[in-house]
């Protein structure tokens, strides 16, 4: 099936919702953990070899866990990832995810790297600060960090699940940066639809009876893979 379904931001969250209640029964770490391998997944398939750091920059939602997870993956890989975490959350997922990275040796930076450091000293940011959940104005401290440093830097950045800043339905109406590699997660939203670089789909975790009851149309994954290369699927 080749045909995507784009979401609006109510249907992301009704759909999360339901995902994760009484009959779909799943938690949010463990749909998290199968979104970060994904995303990491799809970093591994575009840039298979980096030779400088990987920066993640996590914003305070799941957007942000993911970003925790799939660095952690990028360790295991192989990959050499720094965290920065400006506003982190004071729940036990959160605190169990900064655990398990520094477990695996990843370093939390205390202050946003200078663009001068981004261009240099990375090879590729990963930017999980907003996902389906962005709305209004960016507020601080994300705002700088988006406007004055990833619309600015020459750095390939990976945008997880949504470039951060888009809107989530209408896309990059602010005129931000737009992101070498978008990992949409199980769906993509509205806003990806004028997107055109490269585009993966993550989060393989939506069950048979979920699509079928929801009318949700996805491509086929292959083999074992936690993505698919949706760029040249769009409509
Ligand atoms: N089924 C799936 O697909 C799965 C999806 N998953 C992932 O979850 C993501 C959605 O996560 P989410 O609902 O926690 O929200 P997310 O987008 O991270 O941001 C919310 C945070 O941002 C903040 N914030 C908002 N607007 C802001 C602004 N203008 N300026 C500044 N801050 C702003 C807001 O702050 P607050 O308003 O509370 O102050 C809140 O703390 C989804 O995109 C995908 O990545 C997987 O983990 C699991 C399976
Ligand atoms: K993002």
């Amino acid at each position: 099936m080749n045909i995507i379904k784009y979401l609006t931001q109510n249907e992301a969250i009704v759909m999360d919702q339901l995902l994760m209640g009484k009959k779909y029964a799943f938690s949010t770490d463990s749909l998290m953990e199968l979104a970060g391998l994904s995303c990491a997944s799809a970093i591994q398939d575009v840039y298979p070899s980096i030779q400088k750091k990987i920066l993640t920059i996590c914003g305070p939602g799941n957007n942000g866990g993911d970003g925790l997870v799939a660095s952690r993956h990028l360790v295991q890989f192989g990959y050499d990832v720094n965290v920065y975490y400006p506003k982190k959350t004071d729940k036990e997922l959160y605190h169990n995810l900064v655990t398990q990275c520094k477990h695996e040796g990843i370093e939390f930076l205390e202050s946003m790297p200078s663009n001068y450091q981004l261009d240099n000293d990375y090879g590729l940011i990963i930017d999980s600060i907003f996902g389906y959940s962005f709305k209004g104005d960016i507020r601080a401290p994300f705002d700088t960090i988006i406007k004055d440093s990833l619309c600015i830097i020459k750095t390939p950045i990976a945008s997880i699940d949504m470039p951060s800043g888009w809107d989530v339905e209408n896309g990059n109406i602010r005129n931000l940066f737009t992101p070498d590699l978008l990992i949409s997660l199980a769906a993509p939203k509205l806003g990806s639809k004028s997107f055109k670089g490269k585009h993966y789909l993550g989060g393989r975790f939506l069950p048979k009876e979920f699509l079928k009851e929801t009318n949700l149309t996805i491509p086929k994954y292959n083999g074992s893979n936690q993505f698919v290369d949706i760029t040249n699927l769009q409509i």
